[in-house]
């Protein structure tokens, strides 16, 4: 018999029958209040689970997957999940670190060109027939090239916007981690200092760190406040990284530029949420990696964490693998 998995997030059918030769699949399109009572009589029988980070599964529904051995996410993020709980009952977290690094870079540096060069807003000008005669300096843009970035949080992601910005836009790089990134330092001559000096230095400021304990609310009132005036925010990360209100509040103040964001406190976004009324915030719909070929490849990283990790082997993309007992 084969081991029975939980797959709530659409594949691919070739990976899709991947999984159906390994595992036994019980299949969900996503966890709502419709499909509740039999996602989770599911989750009861699970020995694996495989989805997206946009369904959130919190302790008290994991505490009923009684078999559960190995969780599976197509997402290099895991904050939807306690690490902490899950290695306390030996549960690897597989995730898909590497293969999406170069797309959301590519998406990061659209929201910096978009929001510099105020292109969703000019481009809905013309659109609209409110493009009457040439432009004049209200509606003029700002340079991105030679300028200063900022990268809270220098990890994959971080180093490969680094590599865009340094190599192609001849953008000076200065960066907050916990630790020291001496390779973005030695290929992009990237600056280390504190959050509060990069904040108060840099032209765009770009947010790159995973939602933690100590990542939530990291940039608040405090942090917009020490952001030069003209300067432009950019997140990417996950949207409790930052306090949403006080962002509003600085780019309907003025007190920065602009903001570019991939990604919000709550997803989809509410329509009524203020950043809809603001034409210095550029917002896309949390799409960092989402290209036909890297979601792809996310998958087939996800099928292949997933299928080595329930015969033992989690040696490779593990999140919490630091945190789990060994078995010899
Ligand atoms: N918008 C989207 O579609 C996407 C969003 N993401 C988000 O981006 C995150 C980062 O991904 P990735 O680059 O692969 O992850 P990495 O782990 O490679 O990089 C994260 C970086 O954040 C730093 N960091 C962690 N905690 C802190 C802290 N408290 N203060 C300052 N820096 C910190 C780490 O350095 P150090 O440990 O030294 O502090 C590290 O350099 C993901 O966790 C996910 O949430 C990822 C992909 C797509
Ligand atoms: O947000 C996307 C991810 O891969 O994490």
């Amino acid at each position: 018999m084969k081991p029975k998995v939980l797959l709530y997030k659409p594949l691919p059918d070739d990976e899709r029958q991947r999984l159906a030769t390994h595992f036994d699949i019980m299949e969900f399109d996503g966890f709502h209040r419709d499909n509740e009572i039999e996602f989770l009589a599911a989750l009861r029988e699970a020995e694996g689970i495989i989805g997206g980070s946009g369904i959130k599964l919190p302790t008290e529904r994991l505490e009923q997957a009684i078999k559960l051995k190995v969780a599976s996410t197509i997402s290099v993020g895991t904050d939807q999940y306690d690490l902490d709980y899950l290695a306390s009952r030996n549960i690897p977290v597989m995730h898909t670190p590497g293969v999406l690094n170069e797309t959301t870079a590519d998406t990061l540096f659209t929201l910096i060109m978009c929001t510099a060069r105020r292109a969703l807003e000019l481009s809905n000008m013309v659109k609209e027939g409110r493009w009457k005669h040439t432009i004049g300096p209200e509606l003029y843009g700002t340079d991105v090239h030679g300028k200063t970035l900022g990268i809270i949080g220098m990890g994959r992601i971080g180093q490969a916007l680094a590599k865009r910005a340094h190599l192609g836009f001849d953008m000076k790089i200065q960066y907050a981690n916990r630790r020291r990134n001496l390779q973005a330092e030695q290929d992009y001559k990237a600056q280390y200092m504190d959050i509060d000096s990069l904040l108060a230095s840099s032209d765009f400021v770009c947010v790159m760190t995973p939602l933690t304990a100590e990542t939530a609310g990291m940039i608040g009132e405090k942090e917009f406040a020490l952001m030069k005036p003209d300067s432009i925010f950019i997140n990417g990360s996950r949207g409790k990284v930052i306090d949403e209100s006080a962002l509003i509040k600085a780019l309907q103040t003025k007190q920065i530029r602009a903001a570019g964001l991939d990604v919000f406190q709550q997803e989809p976004l509410p329509a009524d949420s203020p950043l809809c009324q603001l034409d210095n915030a550029v917002l896309f719909p949390h799409i960092g990696s989402a290209t036909l070929e890297t979601r792809h490849n996310m998958v087939v990283c996800a099928v292949d964490n997933l299928i080595r990790a329930m015969s033992g082997d989690y040696s490779q993309n593990c999140a919490n693998g630091h945190l789990l007992k060994s078995e010899d």
